[in-house]
């Protein structure tokens, strides 16, 4: 399908418990048929900083996002990486976040942006569960969080009042435009063209 829009990047799931996992492999088959600008996003739950970097070294991957419980001391495999901070989003809000960056900064570890996904307890990622935008949007502040990219739930339908809520720097969707277990190209198509929109 030809498409007027483009996403500024795909994300290649390295978690192998989830159902959008792909080996590497697959990964490359991938990126091989995907071209420039488009950033190649490796997503990672369980690997540890070291193997990550070697896969992000083989792949040649742009970006690689910390889904996982990991923590800023352990992140020196990954330094000369550029870096997606995820956090999970529940009731206590962003403080927790701001002290998790000011520990990346100590370590001196620095990141390139940061995503906020919604909590879902047993899942680490990819839950089709929003966040509440609005408390988001009170607590944001674009000096301490300059590059936030907002995820979790997004479909076609949500995605314009979300951005038009939160103002994040970019979305992230992966369940919100699939239909049977497979991306479908008229979502993403309807998907990208109403984020646009609310640009
Ligand atoms: O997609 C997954 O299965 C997944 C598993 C483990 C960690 C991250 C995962 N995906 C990321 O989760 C968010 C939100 O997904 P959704 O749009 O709510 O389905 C997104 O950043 C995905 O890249």
């Amino acid at each position: 399908m030809v498409s007027q829009f483009q996403p500024a990047a795909i994300g290649l799931n390295f978690y192998q418990k989830s159902p959008r996992s792909v080996t590497r492999e697959l990964a490359r088959e991938i990126i091989l048929k995907i071209s420039d600008p488009i950033e190649r996003v490796g997503v990672f739950v369980d690997q540890t900083p070291k193997e990550i970097a070697e896969i992000a070294n083989e792949l040649l991957l742009t970006h690689v996002q910390l889904h996982g419980d990991y923590q800023p001391e352990d992140l020196d495999p990954l330094r000369d990486h550029s870096l997606i901070w995820v956090y999970r989003l529940g009731n206590e809000g962003i403080s927790p976040l701001l002290s998790q960056l000011d520990s990346l900064l100590r370590n001196q570890i620095s990141i390139t942006a940061c995503l906020i996904d919604a909590r879902v307890p047993g899942l680490y990622g990819g839950s089709g569960k929003t966040v509440d935008w609005a408390s988001l949007a009170r607590d944001y502040d674009q000096e301490k969080l300059p590059k936030l990219i907002l995820a979790g739930g997004l479909v076609p339908e949500n995605i314009a009042e979300a951005i038009s809520i939160v103002h994040p720097w970019g979305v992230d969707v992966a369940s919100g435009v699939e239909q049977d277990d497979q991306k479908n190209p008229q979502l993403v198509e309807q998907f990208l063209k109403n984020a646009v929109s609310a640009i």
